[in-house]
């Protein structure tokens, strides 16, 4: 029987008091089949401690424009679930970093709910993030899930009441996936998210109590990371990292090019 969860679980355990945990959102077979296992090994390398892998879907509702965009290549390179799960199972050979599934509702229905999470589970997959399959949805796919060891990882936001929080909390496995600012994914200008956070934060820290909490949406930088960041466990960056694929792809040497903004991101500049 695979013990997979407890992949996420350690990472939190194991964490000193001042570090951080950085996760990466990357889409799969973004910028191209080939690269994602290496970029995550990569990413891994230069300071991740989570994989949240993007399972691209044509009709990304709350993603911004970068995500979107990396979706849509990701599809033209013609990604599939299957290639997915090949994708996990090749970072396996060599790597337990925990790695995340992330993506909406509907390409998982289409798979079959009960052979996606057989098949996550067999290739490493630790937990899954399923945006539009909000708590009251979450009979859809929980007891597959638990069955098959993946956590599910819910999210609360600014408008979340501190009712809904605390169901969240209860509901949720892994850590809650906090949500800095309303809206859709994607870097903001200047500090836009650290200003507007904190009363959002310790809300978040009166009514999340069972679990470890990451926050994200819109960091894209250390500094952001670092105060957004203060009171909770750790980070989540998505949009800036794929933006500076964008900006370094296919150039020669691009991957080293983003594993420095990844070691930056994690670490500052040093
Ligand atoms: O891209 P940002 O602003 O850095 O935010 C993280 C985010 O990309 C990732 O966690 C994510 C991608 N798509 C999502 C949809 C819903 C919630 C979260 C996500």
């Amino acid at each position: 029987m695979s013990n997979n969860s407890s992949r996420i679980q350690s990472i939190f355990q194991s964490r000193e008091e001042d570090d951080k945990i950085m996760s990466l959102f990357l889409t799969a077979g973004y910028p191209d089949l080939d690269s994602t296992a290496d970029l995550i090994l990569g990413f891994e390398k230069n300071g991740a401690d989570l994989i949240e892998l993007g399972m691209p879907f044509s009709d990304p509702l709350a993603d911004g424009p970068t995500i979107q965009q990396a979706s849509n290549i990701a599809i033209e390179n013609g990604i599939t679930m299957k290639r997915i799960f090949d994708i996990v199972s090749e970072v396996r050979k060599s790597s337990q970093i925990p790695i995340i599934l992330m993506g909406y509702i509907n390409p998982v229905l289409r798979f079959g709910v009960a052979e996606f999470c057989k098949q996550a589970s067999e290739s490493g997959v630790d937990g899954l993030i399923i945006p539009d399959a909000p708590l009251e949805e979450s009979s859809l796919i929980s007891e597959e899930a638990d069955k098959n060891n993946l956590d599910i990882i819910y999210l609360v936001a600014p408008n979340s009441t501190d009712e809904r929080m605390k169901k969240v909390d209860q509901a949720s496995k892994g850590f809650v996936y906090c949500v800095s600012v309303t809206g859709v994914t994607g870097a903001r200008q200047g500090d836009e998210v650290a200003k507007s956070v904190s009363k959002f934060i310790d809300r978040v820290n009166a009514n999340v109590v069972n679990n470890p909490k990451l926050v994200g949406f819109g960091i894209k930088n250390h500094e952001d990371a670092q105060i957004i960041s203060k009171d909770l466990d750790g980070f989540i960056v998505g949009s800036a990292l794929i933006d500076t694929i964008k900006k370094n792809y296919p150039e020669n040497g691009w991957q080293e090019n983003v594993f420095q903004f990844v070691k930056e991101l994690k670490f500052g500049n040093i």
